[in-house]
């Protein structure tokens, strides 16, 4: 699978999002569902630390080898590392992706999150491998959500030169607003309420494919 296949409907997800589920059930009713990438991010004040948060990453990334899917980490590299992930995520304030990059190799995938078309075009320069433009809507899940910049930074991102590169929207992105980021010209959505919060992630995963099947 290339990058932008895997793209196409991305969970984002950990404990402290998963409000019906423990997040290994989660993610393996995601997966049912039909997820194409899945990215461990375990944040926020109940976050778990140090030795439990690498057994349930450990836990996790067993879940996508099993199932084929594509394991990135967010923002912890030596993790990433630990945990054999296909990639890593990071975002303007986590280091420099250069150094990320010789960290990585050129084997693992390397996401960046941008907010502008200028960082976007200055992750595509560093070496990102796909870029996360977002917020795309109002979004409660991450406390230190820039301003939105909504889908329609995607479409002036696709008409500055960058028309094939592969794009992820992600923030407050729900079934009845997937359609406007998919139109805009993203590979795919990157969610996390919307399905780590649902009473079944199996079905609110298949309801976002569908929306892409039907609506491109
Ligand atoms: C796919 C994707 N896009 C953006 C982000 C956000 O990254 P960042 O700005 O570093 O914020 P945190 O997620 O680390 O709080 C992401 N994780 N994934
Ligand atoms: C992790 C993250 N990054 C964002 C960005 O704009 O870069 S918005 C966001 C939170 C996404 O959660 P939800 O799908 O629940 O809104
Ligand atoms: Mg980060």
């Amino acid at each position: 699978m290339n990058v932008s296949e895997a793209l196409k409907l991305y969970l984002v997800m950990g404990s402290t999002n998963c409000r019906v589920f423990d997040p290994e059930k989660t993610l393996a009713e995601a997966i049912e569902g039909g997820i194409t990438l899945f990215q461990f991010r375990e944040k926020g004040n109940e976050a778990l630390k140090e030795n439990d948060c690498l057994y349930l990453g450990q836990n996790l990334r067993q879940l996508c080898k099993k199932n084929k899917i594509p394991f990135i980490v967010n923002d912890d590299i030596e993790m990433a590392l630990e945990l054999h992930a296909d990639g890593v995520h990071i975002g303007q304030d986590d280091g420099d992706p250069y150094r990320t990059r010789k960290q990585i190799g050129e084997n693992m995938w390397m996401g960046v999150s941008t907010h502008s078309i200028t960082e976007a075009h200055k992750a595509v320069k560093d070496g990102a491998d796909y870029i996360g433009v977002g917020p795309m809507f109002p979004t409660k899940t991450k406390e230190d959500a820039h301003q939105v910049v909504g889908p329609d930074l995607i479409k002036t991102i696709r008409r500055s030169g960058l028309d094939q590169f592969p794009i992820v929207g992600i923030g407050g992105i729900t079934l009845d607003r997937a359609n406007l980021v998919y139109e805009a010209g993203a590979n795919g959505v990157a969610v996390i309420s919307a399905i780590s919060g649902a009473e079944s992630p199996k079905q609110a995963a298949a309801e976002f494919l569908s929306i892409k099947a039907t609506k491109i």
